[in-house]
């Protein structure tokens, strides 16, 4: 299969080394923006600045942007931040083969899920997401990872489902666009969440708590939306987010870890050299649950904290504080 990818920042790079490693010998092509970057990569045969030691395997080929001949593909992978895919979609709008996007987020401006930005700039395309507990690195390293193919169209899971599925990484398919797509921008607050409350020294406990009421406000989000409840029992939703939550690889936990430490949001995010989606994706994801008179106490924590509404000793005040309510409001009297 001949395979595009756009964005050589961590993840589309491991993609793209995930699909040029594939048993069926795909024809994989990873398109950087700036030439700089694109020397780089030619140069050294890996992405040192994002994944140190992995070497690329034979055959991947590293593309300037302006190079790309979008229709010579038979999948296209997008792999930019939330910000950049309404960009990018709209310049793909005419393809007809499969497109997949890898970013997870709530669009800052919109609030919209990645596959209403599609509906919305490119309604013809067939999309979905790539979705799951997957640290770049990990994946670059051939360490095995389970996946989520989320789309309604059966020829886009079952394209990414040819694509990538094999020895150290396994495809499943979900119709759920919606659930997949909540999992994976609500995860990314929550682990703001945990990586704060770890880097405060709250204890295993109250990591727990988070977790599981994190876990409660992303479903109850996710099924105001339309998402079906058993998504997120499954890799985009419980499954991404005890990754994020707990491993320190994540970028989110880690300036939920550095707010802890009384660092500011401007010089974490300065020295991260990544995109922490998280941050952006926080204040839409809250204003849509408003919106659909949903509560989200933890979202709406980390928002104020991020937004210098809440100050970091009195974020826990804030949660404990709250009435006492029934686990489960729905099944209780
Ligand atoms: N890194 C991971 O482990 C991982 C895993 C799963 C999903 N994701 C998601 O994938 C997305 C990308 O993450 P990443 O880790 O590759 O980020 P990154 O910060 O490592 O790289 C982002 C890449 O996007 C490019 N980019 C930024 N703005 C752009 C624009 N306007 N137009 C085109 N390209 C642009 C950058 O040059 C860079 O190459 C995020 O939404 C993230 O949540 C990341
Ligand atoms: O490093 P993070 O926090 O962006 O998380 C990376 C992936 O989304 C984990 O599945």
């Amino acid at each position: 299969m001949r395979i595009h990818v756009l964005g050589a920042g961590a993840w589309g790079t491991a993609v793209a080394i995930a699909a040029a490693r594939h048993p069926a010998r795909h024809a994989v092509t990873l398109f950087a923006r700036r030439d700089e970057q694109v020397s780089a990569l030619r140069a050294e045969g890996g992405n040192s600045r994002y994944l140190p030691g992995v070497v690329f395997p034979d055959g991947l080929q590293v593309s300037p942007w302006r190079d790309l001949a979008p229709n010579e593909a038979e999948l296209t992978i997008v792999a930019t931040p939330t910000s950049a895919l309404r960009g990018q979609l709209g310049e793909l709008a005419q393809l007809t083969h499969p497109v997949a996007w890898l970013c997870k987020g709530f669009e800052a401006e919109s609030g919209f899920m990645p596959h209403e930005v599609q509906q919305a700039v490119a309604p013809q395309l067939q999309g979905g997401a790539l979705t799951g507990p997957s640290f770049a690195l990990e994946v670059a390293q051939g360490k095995p990872a389970a996946l989520v193919a989320a789309s309604a169209h059966a020829e886009v899971r079952e394209r990414l489902v040819q694509a990538f599925h094999g020895a150290s990484l396994r495809i499943y398919g979900n119709e759920d666009v919606v659930g997949a797509e909540v999992g994976g921008a609500v995860k990314n607050v929550m682990a703001i969440a945990a990586g704060f409350s770890d880097g405060l020294e709250l204890g295993m406990n109250a990591r727990a708590a988070l977790l599981t009421r994190g876990l409660a406000e992303m479903t109850r989000l996710g099924q105001a939306l339309g998402a079906h409840t058993d998504t997120f029992m499954g890799l985009s939703g419980m499954g991404d987010l005890v990754l994020t939550a707990t491993g320190n690889l994540s970028r989110n936990r880690n300036v939920g870890l550095q707010l802890a430490q009384g660092r500011s949001l401007d010089a974490i995010l300065q020295q991260l050299g990544h995109v922490a989606e998280g941050v952006y994706s926080c204040e839409t994801v809250v204003a849509r649950a408003r919106r659909l008179g949903v509560e989200l106490p933890i979202a709406e924590a980390v928002w104020a904290l991020l937004s210098g509404r809440l100050k970091a000793a009195d974020v826990v005040g804030v949660l404990m504080g709250r009435e006492p309510k029934p686990e489960h409001p729905t099944t209780l009297p």
